[in-house]
């Protein structure tokens, strides 16, 4: 099997010598057409969206992470996760996230980095990025923090099993014969052994939330108990406004697991590497300075010395078009595929027949100059800030149609309310600057190895 980090860049070469459809066939897998056509995608994603489903073998290899939570799920069973989950992501939400949860984890950050600024410390910013999310998204979805950010050199146990997990499942859906493989590499003991760890994990979050009330709602802690929070919404599933409990309808243990550990998945790694890489790519050689100064110079325009706001963070559009640019080079989510299950003809004429799979590489479409012009391969945060924004089948890293990511604002003003605190305090310089870092094999796309950065101060005025 090619590595990912091999893979991606493969895809990217096989797209330029054949052209924006090309198909494959492998043993056990059978068809998969390969597009990089944002029409294309917009009718298996939109249009024609009721022809097309996860592919079954995504469903299966990934089944000891995700078992039947949203990311496998079709039909009725996702339609009712959907809407439950999007219970969390409304304004007022957004306000209360923003205000309570990211400044003062950002708070945490800056207190930990303001140690060892100055000090010439080498810190591994994606470990970093990784406790920020981890411990943000368990006090809004959870109520608790994961304490991640207690000591950042030395990751979580949950942290370590749940990232080692990720790797090990990456690519099994387009690797053949992956059941004879992990039994002959002997990696399904472990992916059994780190499955259990993080599923008792997840389930001990359930059971105090159940037992005790040790870790009430983020909007309970504050009087307002009718706010529930994703863990709550999910664990109240059957029960109506005065406390019955349906049994035939209330959610099985496994079934909570599985909604935590989904939601854990969209919530942490996604906007942890996207941040990432963004810092990645601001501070390299070629970024020039000019880029950082003028998202400090922004970010102290729209902020003037006070924390951000969920209003503040719509208004800083250029921390915004850092954050998306990057995601367009580096998309968190680096390919995808879905399999037919009616007869379809795509636009252009080519026929998909029942049973075969549309498969396509975001990393290759990001860079793609049919796509984005002649500087595709460029990070120019300024394309975002001329005309109106691409269509989502252009700019594909949030997904496109109606299972687009639900999580895209709440990434959005997750990532610009830190990079504002963060670009307004310190200076970052890669201890690599010319060095192009390689992805880890991911079901996302970390950097393999993290991103060492040495810090100091901006200036010493602005209080931590
Ligand atoms: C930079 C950050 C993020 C990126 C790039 C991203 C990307 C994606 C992509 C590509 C999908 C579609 C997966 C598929 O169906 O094949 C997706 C789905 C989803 N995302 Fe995100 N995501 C991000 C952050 C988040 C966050 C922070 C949350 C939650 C707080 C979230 C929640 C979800 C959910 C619930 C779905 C499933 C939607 C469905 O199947 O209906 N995402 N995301």
């Amino acid at each position: 099997m090619l590595k990912r980090k091999h893979l991606l860049q493969a895809q990217e070469a096989t797209y330029a010598k054949y052209g924006k459809i090309y198909t494959t066939a492998a043993p056990g897998v059978g068809r998969t057409i390969n597009v990089m056509e944002p029409e294309i995608l917009d009718h298996v994603l939109r249009v024609n969206f009721w022809a097309y489903e996860k592919d079954p073998r995504s469903k299966t290899t990934l089944w000891p992470l995700i078992g039947a939570g949203i990311f496998g799920a079709d039909g009725a069973h996702w339609k009712w996760q959907r809407k439950l989950t999007s219970n969390i992501f409304s304004a007022k939400a957004f306000r209360q996230y923003t205000s309570e949860v990211f400044c003062r984890e950002a708070q945490t950050v800056i207190n930990y980095i303001d140690k060892y600024a100055n000090s010439g410390k080498v810190i591994d910013l994606q470990q970093l990025f990784n406790c920020f999310t981890l411990d943000s998204f368990g006090e809004i979805a959870f109520g608790q923090t994961f304490g991640c950010l207690d000591d950042p050199e030395h990751p979580t146990e949950f942290a370590v099993a749940f990232d080692h997990l990720n790797h090990l499942l990456a690519g099994g859906a387009s690797t053949p014969f992956w059941g004879l493989k992990l039994w002959l590499t002997g990696r399904g003991k472990q992916i059994a052994k780190d499955s259990k760890f993080v599923r008792e994990y997840a389930l001990n979050i359930i059971q105090d939330r159940r037992n005790n009330q040790t870790s009430p709602s983020l909007a309970a802690k504050h009087g307002n108990p009718h706010q529930k929070d994703l863990l709550q919404l999910f664990m109240d599933v059957g029960t109506d406004n005065v406390g019955n409990v349906d049994e035939a309808t209330k959610l099985s243990d496994d079934m909570l697991v599985d909604s935590v550990l989904n939601s854990l998945i969209a919530g942490r790694d996604t906007t942890a590497q996207a941040l990432t890489w963004t810092f990645y790519l601001m501070h390299r050689t070629q970024a020039g300075p000019e880029l950082v100064q003028k998202l400090v110079k922004e970010t102290e325009e729209v902020l003037k010395g006070e924390k951000p706001t969920y209003e503040s963070t719509k208004q800083q559009k250029y921390a915004e078009a850092c954050f998306n640019e990057a995601l367009r080079l580096y998309p968190s989510v680096s390919r995808n595929s879905r399999i037919c299950i009616e007869d379809d003809v795509l636009p252009g004429g080519l026929k998909v027949y029942k049973g075969e799979r549309v498969a396509w590489n975001l990393y290759a479409m990001g860079r793609a100059t049919h796509i984005w012009g002649p500087d595709a391969k460029e990070y120019k945060p300024e394309r975002w800030m001329k005309g109106s924004k691409p269509s989502s089948t252009k700019f594909i890293s949030f997904h496109s149609g109606p299972r687009t990511c639900l999580g895209q604002q709440f990434a959005t003003i997750e990532a610009v309310t830190l990079m504002s605190m963060l670009i307004q305090r310190f200076t970052f310089e890669l201890v690599n600057p010319d060095l192009e870092p390689a992805y880890l094999p991911s079901l996302t796309l970390p950097v393999d190895g993290g991103l060492p950065v040495r810090i100091k101060r901006r200036k010493e005025t602005i209080a931590v």
